[in-house]
């Protein structure tokens, strides 16, 4: 097979990525204003989720970066004493404060470090939480056609692959501020020998942080260019290792197949990462290289200062010793902030999914007056298309439905039904044209007013992972109605389900949990239609609520929703292909590659003689079949 198997190999990054890719590309002043910038953002989010914790962590950071410094200083200054002139015995005795200020120092040190540790310990769980609750909680408001483009599902998964990147941010702020400061304290140590020492001592640093953010940066577009490809990746890791693929894996015998594909797309990754790695490899010996030449000049001035006579040779090992400290504490304050600056590169990707998951909420301006209520609702030349695809999928539609009519949405697979009724529900919005509930249009309906008035069984409904009784009570958990439970389950057909449960109702449907059942795709069913009947809303949209069901509970489930539709006057539509079900609907609207194309009760219908006449016939003859 010379095709990739999931199809096109030349995949375009998201726009999102491009975006993001033109800002790890940026100038390196541009990308070094980003490190404070994350850290301030992550600050933000510390502050919000523990005020107090923060304060702490701030105040131990400072301290400890200052204790740090002092303990510096006064190794510096124990050296000049003991290389000072005159009799060592007095020397010794003129370094003792020192020398009890360089003790005392690492003390404190140790246990400011303990309680950095332990206020680390609290603060970062909680800043990665306060982070994935901004972002879930931009995503259950997203609005439902978000979650058909593609290339925002890719970046919520990227979002998420982010979080630990985020708390790796968290941990490293502090230590950046407590790094500073020691920098700081070494220049300054450096500086205080001989001025010219101060800039000398950055020198060395410098080449190695440059070459160190160049590789990050390296490495981030790199990931944003391989965003599609580890999706790939993901996609054939889970046909390979979930459940719910494996019985037809086997049975299509494409084990060894989708094995080859992960390995490819597997062997692409690794490719582009040895060749990531391999430049980031060359930049760091480039970086070290260079450093190791300023560390070799700042040594040289040192010289030619110690032999121009512009410091006196018992400053000279306090420089060293400034010198080597500084480099030291410049070095993991550079790589505290490259990590800082790589979290930052994740963050806005973060960041980027809140944003976009936000914009695409629901924007509604609620239309004043009574709250809308689905009697009637009209629609008026509706056209909707999915994001990225080329035809409509419902075009030009009109259409009006009242309480205590059945209507049943008929036609051939892809002609439109599921789409149309997700946009009578308000699940989707319209690109052209209007639905209206009692005169108002969906679009000026907060979707939870819409929604809390629908019933929804959909054709593969979700199978909760709960137990069997909130699967069905979750319908409608405000309510608390032990007769309508019952009554679901009878006119469902679940009660037969719930009954061969081994804990009954207690039983959890999902097999990631201990002791957890699945049940077959007749059950779960079963279980969708008393959860739509438990709700109790006065728009019922039964998307072929029966394909899974024998012959007795199918009838079962038409004659209660046909009940409930003239019982209680709410408006239901039926999505169907068992035509000798709805012939008894009060209406029949067939649909056509997206139209509208016949529309009458059954018997009108079969009078036209067009596209329902012929289905039903179609459909009819397969009974009707003299036996041989
Ligand atoms: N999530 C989606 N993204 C892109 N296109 C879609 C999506 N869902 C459906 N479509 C397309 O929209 C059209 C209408 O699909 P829809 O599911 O509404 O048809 P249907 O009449 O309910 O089909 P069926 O009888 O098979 O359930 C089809 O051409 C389908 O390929």
């Amino acid at each position: 097979m010379g095709e990739p198997l999931i199809g096109a190999e030349d995949v375009e990054a998201p726009a999102w990525a491009l975006g993001m890719q033109a800002t790890a590309e940026a100038g390196l002043f541009a990308v070094l204003r980003q490190v404070p910038r994350t850290a301030a953002t992550l600050v933000r989010w510390a502050w919000r989720a523990a005020p107090r914790w923060t304060a702490a962590t701030a105040v131990i950071q400072v301290v400890s970066g200052v204790v740090t410094a002092s303990g510096l200083l006064a190794t510096a200054s124990v050296f000049s004493e003991l290389l000072s002139e005159g009799p060592t015995p007095e020397r010794l005795v003129a370094a003792l404060p020192s020398l009890a200020l360089v003790a005392g120092a690492l003390v404190l040190r140790g246990g400011l470090d303990a309680l950095s540790g332990a206020s680390s310990a609290v603060l970062v769980p909680l800043v990665e939480q306060h982070a994935q609750g901004e972002l879930y909680g931009a995503l259950v408001r997203a609005d439902l056609v978000a979650f058909e483009d593609p290339d925002f599902t890719a970046l919520i998964e990227q979002a998420d692959h982010a979080l630990p990147r985020i708390r790796q941010g968290a941990l490293m702020v502090g230590d950046l501020v407590a790094g500073t400061i020691s920098v700081l304290a070494a220049t300054v140590t450096a500086g205080i020998v001989h001025p010219l020492l101060a800039p000398v001592v950055l020198l060395a640093a410098l080449p190695q942080a440059w070459a160190s953010l160049r590789g990050i940066r390296l490495m981030f577009a790199s990931h944003l260019a391989m965003t599609s490809r580890m999706r790939r990746l993901g996609v054939t890791g889970s046909l390979i290792s979930e459940r719910s693929a494996a019985a037809e894996v086997r049975a299509f015998t494409t084990q060894d197949v989708l094995l080859a594909e992960h390995e490819r797309i597997a062997a692409d990754l690794a490719a582009e990462g040895v060749r990531v790695a391999h430049r980031r490899n060359v930049l760091t010996t480039f970086g070290r290289a260079l450093s190791g030449v300023g560390a070799a000049l700042g040594y040289l001035v040192l010289g030619l200062l110690l032999y121009l006579g512009g410091l006196p040779l018992a400053l000279a090992g306090t420089a060293v010793i400034a010198m080597r400290t500084a480099a030291t504490a410049v070095v993991s304050t550079v790589t505290e902030a490259n990590l800082l600056f790589e979290a930052g590169l994740f963050i806005d990707l973060y960041r980027e999914c809140v944003v976009q998951a936000r914009r695409r909420r629901r924007t509604v301006v609620p239309a004043t007056g009574a709250t809308p209520v689905p009697d009637p609702i009209e629609l008026r030349g509706v056209s909707f298309r999915y994001p990225d695809q080329e035809h409509d999928a419902v075009h030009d539609v009109d259409l009006v439905l009242r309480r205590g009519e059945t209507i049943a949405l008929v036609g051939e697979n892809g002609s439109g039904k599921s789409t149309l009724a997700k946009l009578v529900v308000g699940l989707f919005l319209p690109d052209a044209g209007e639905v209206r509930w009692s005169g108002v249009p969906t679009t000026a309906i907060d979707p939870r007013v819409l929604h809390d008035q629908v019933a929804l069984v959909l054709q593969e409904p979700l199978r909760w992972p709960m137990t069997a009784a909130n699967n069905i009570r979750i319908g409608r958990l405000t309510r608390d109605d032990e007769d309508a439970y019952d009554d679901a389950l009878h006119r469902s057909g679940a009660r037969d389900v719930l009954l061969g449960l081994p804990q009954g109702e207690a039983t959890v449907l999902s097999r990631e949990f201990q002791r957890g059942r699945d049940l077959s795709g007749g059950q779960w069913q079963r279980i969708a239609v008393a959860r739509g009947l438990y709700r109790d809303a006065p728009l019922v949209v039964a998307d072929e609520p029966t394909a899974a069901l024998d012959a007795r509970a199918e009838h079962g489930v038409f004659t209660a929703l046909h009940e409930l539709a003239a019982g209680r006057d709410r408006v239901t539509v039926l999505v169907t292909h068992r035509l000798a079900n709805i012939r008894s609907a009060d209406r029949i609207v067939v649909m056509d590659r997206g139209r509208i194309v016949e529309e009458g009760t059954h018997e009108a219908l079969m009078e036209t003689d067009g596209l329902y006449a012929e289905l039903f016939r179609l459909q009819g003859s397969a009974y009707s079949e003299p036996s041989r």
